[in-house]
């Protein structure tokens, strides 16, 4: 038996007047997933999450959130989320939000350790409207852990975050899909999301044009080449080489291309080349992206 979805859309598409922003995509979200919505400026990434949160409503199309609408009270309970611009109520100390979000949740998470994980002692009994804009970034997210819900929804979250608090946040991401819950997140920062994404969803125009998991999008996207560069100052015939798609040598600098590096790199061995300062340079989720975007 599969696992009931937490998220469905089916046939969604959202118009502004006349402008398609989002045009008839169609997917589920289950539990155990970590999700990269990825897609370029205004590909319509966070219209996508205000439609999952019923903060905006689809042209047509049908989306169900725990079987509901998403605007539904008894569906929000299960979700966290943080917007891409936060802003804090003035008057309440970090400290003093923290306790009235974890009020309104019936199994809330310690707030000891969100306060810990998040990193926010040093500024507990600041305003929050105060507070600079990764610190408020920072109890933004604690406040979407804070619930304990089945589905964190956020909106390029690690923008705006020192080094230190990234890795909090992707650490943060991974601990909670280990308790079986999901995270759905828009980003333009691919590096960090190859390492913990199970799985992508690739946006263009308001359509989803790829969705699978990391190593998926790379095939889609022709990423298969990898670059294989070294150093070499004696004369080599080239076309020995069964594991090299292509060449192209600067004086002593050479570029090759191959699908098997590590074939290619036996070839070279095997052949005597006296080859120096080796590199192996693997297409990565960046590479993908910007062939898929070209439309390659
Ligand atoms: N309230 C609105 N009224 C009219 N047009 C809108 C509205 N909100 C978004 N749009 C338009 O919809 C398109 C998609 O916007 P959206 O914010 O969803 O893109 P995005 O993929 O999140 O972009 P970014 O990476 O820049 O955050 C854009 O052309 C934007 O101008």
């Amino acid at each position: 038996m599969g696992l009931s979805p937490i998220l469905e859309f089916t046939n969604v598409s959202k118009n502004y007047g006349n402008k398609k922003v989002v045009c008839d995509i169609n997917f589920s979200i289950t539990q155990n997933e970590i999700i990269a919505l990825l897609g370029v400026n205004g590909a319509g990434k966070t219209t996508t999450i205000k439609l999952m949160l019923g903060q905006e409503l689809p042209t047509s199309g049908e989306i169900k959130l725990f079987g509901k609408e998403p605007q539904d009270p008894q569906s929000r309970v299960s979700v966290g989320s943080t917007p891409q611009n936060v802003e804090f109520p003035d008057g309440l100390k970090t400290i003093e939000t923290l306790q009235f979000i974890h009020a309104h949740y019936p199994h809330p998470l310690p707030l000891e350790n969100m306060i810990e994980k998040f990193g926010l002692q040093s500024f507990l009994n600041a305003k929050a409207s105060k507070l600079s804009g990764g610190q408020k970034r920072r109890l933004a997210l604690a406040l979407a852990f804070i619930g304990n819900p089945q589905i964190i929804f956020l909106d390029e979250p690690t923008t705006g975050l020192d080094v230190e608090s990234r890795k909090i946040l992707l650490n943060a991401i991974q601990d909670y899909s280990k308790m079986g819950k999901s995270i759905f997140l828009t980003t333009h920062y691919l590096e960090e999301i190859e390492q913990i994404a199970t799985r992508i969803l690739f946006l263009q125009n308001g359509k989803i044009i790829a969705d699978g998991s990391v190593s998926h999008i790379k095939s889609l996207a022709n990423t298969s080449n990898t670059k294989v560069t070294f150093q070499c100052n004696s004369k080599i015939n080239w076309e020995q080489f069964k594991n090299m798609r292509s060449f192209q040598n600067d004086n002593d600098n050479y570029t090759l291309m191959t699908t098997n590096p590590d074939a290619l790199i036996y070839e070279l061995v095997q052949n005597n080349v006296p080859f120096h300062n080796l590199q192996i340079i693997r297409e990565n989720l960046e590479s993908a992206f910007l062939n898929l975007s070209k439309g390659k």
